[in-house]
């Protein structure tokens, strides 16, 4: 089996562009509403739920920590909607994604999501399931409800992704 390794970067909005949103404050249109008591960071991502019966759902996802080196040996992807991930307790994630080449995820990139971000995938867009950090910790998830099944997977044929450090930006 063949093991490529694989970096990890800071999770941008600009790097991860072609993907999806990055749910943060940071650069975020600012409102202020409530007779001023509260702050408003207005329209931070795209929820996309297609389909028949579709809706918008909301779970809480509790994931179990992983540590270095993580083996990525497949991806995924909903072609009905979107789904984001938002941390309840302030730890960070790791996220990986890949844009789509003819049907089966293409290179894979790996990001840090500080503990103040969140994510929300585009509906199809290549990822691992839930990548949590040094304790099990839950998520908000924005998710898709609906008849169809919304959930593609590939596992790598012959090679892993590996992960062999993580380190804090
Ligand atoms: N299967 C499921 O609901 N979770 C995955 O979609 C995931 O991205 O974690
Ligand atoms: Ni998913």
């Amino acid at each position: 089996m063949r093991v490529e390794l694989l970096g990890v970067e800071p999770l941008t909005k600009a790097a991860f562009a072609p993907f999806g949103d990055v749910i943060e404050v940071e650069g975020a249109e600012r409102r202020l509403i409530n007779n001023g008591s509260t702050e408003r960071f207005h329209d931070l991502a795209r929820v996309e739920a297609e389909g028949t019966e579709a809706r918008v759902l909301i779970n809480i996802f509790r994931g179990q920590p992983f540590a270095a080196p993580i083996d990525i040996t497949m991806m995924e992807r909903h072609p009905f909607g979107s789904q984001a991930f938002i941390p309840l307790q302030g730890r960070p994630f790791l996220v990986v994604v890949a844009q789509d080449a003819a049907g089966k995820p293409g290179p894979l990139r790996a990001f840090l999501a500080r503990s103040d971000q969140g994510v929300n995938y585009w509906r199809n867009v290549w990822h691992h399931p839930l990548l949590s950090l040094e304790q099990a910790s839950d998520f908000l998830i924005v998710d898709r409800a609906g008849m169809e099944d919304n959930l593609e997977e590939y596992f790598f044929p012959d090679f892993i992704c590996r992960i062999d450090t993580i380190t804090d930006f």
